[in-house]
């Protein structure tokens, strides 16, 4: 039966460039766009990092979880946060219509870009760093994917130019 999943959901590290790349990729390929971290501040009310330091990262991973899983969109490009991949079922419900791309980016990378660790509202235990947070997601992320994307040495341009070749070679209908 043909793969008629018509979302693409990025999914990565904080500062893997999933809300960078999502708007772009939606306008390359006609397509909506939705930051699922705007959805989830939009619906509480508050920041992420709001949600953080009153209620702690297990309790943003909750409420993303209830978020994703409600979500019920069609012809979208999703950015979600990089804690969606704990979920399974956030995951799953995801994949339902949704082709799961992974930007890959290497720690030296991130640490460059994230510098803003405490303010980030990265859902993360308080005395985890960057370099924990990245071994302890790295397989979740590699898990989850469909379409895994080497963005490293890549401009926006050519990851965006990256992912339509691979979904090009993926058995999903666009
Ligand atoms: N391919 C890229 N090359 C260089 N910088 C990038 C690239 N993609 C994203 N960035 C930058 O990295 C930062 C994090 O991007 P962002 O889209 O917010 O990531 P995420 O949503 O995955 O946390 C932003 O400053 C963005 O401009
Ligand atoms: O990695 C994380 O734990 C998170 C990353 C954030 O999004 P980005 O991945 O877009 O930075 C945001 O979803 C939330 O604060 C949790
Ligand atoms: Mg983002």
């Amino acid at each position: 039966m043909a793969d008629e999943r018509n979302n693409i959901v990025l999914i990565g590290m904080p500062g893997a460039g999933k809300s960078t790349i999502g708007v772009l990729l939606a306008k390359q390929l006609a397509k909506n766009f939705v930051d699922t971290d705007v959805i989830i501040q939009s619906v509480e009310g508050r920041t992420l990092q709001h949600i953080v330091d009153h209620e702690g990262h297990l309790a943003l991973r909750a409420i993303e979880e209830r978020e994703l899983t409600q979500l019920s969109l069609s012809n979208h490009i999703i950015a979600t946060g990089g804690s969606a991949a704990y979920s399974e079922r956030a995951m799953a419900a995801l994949r339902r219509n949704g082709v799961i791309v992974y930007l890959k980016v290497g720690y030296p990378t991130l640490a460059r870009r994230v510098t803003n660790l405490g303010s980030r509202g990265i859902a993360k235990a308080a005395h985890q760093t960057l370099a924990d947070v990245f071994a302890e997601r790295i397989p979740l992320y590699e898990q989850h994917a469909d379409i895994v994307i080497d963005c490293d040495s890549l401009n926006q341009e050519q990851i965006v130019e990256s992912i339509c070749t691979a979904l090009g070679n993926h058995p999903h209908r666009q």
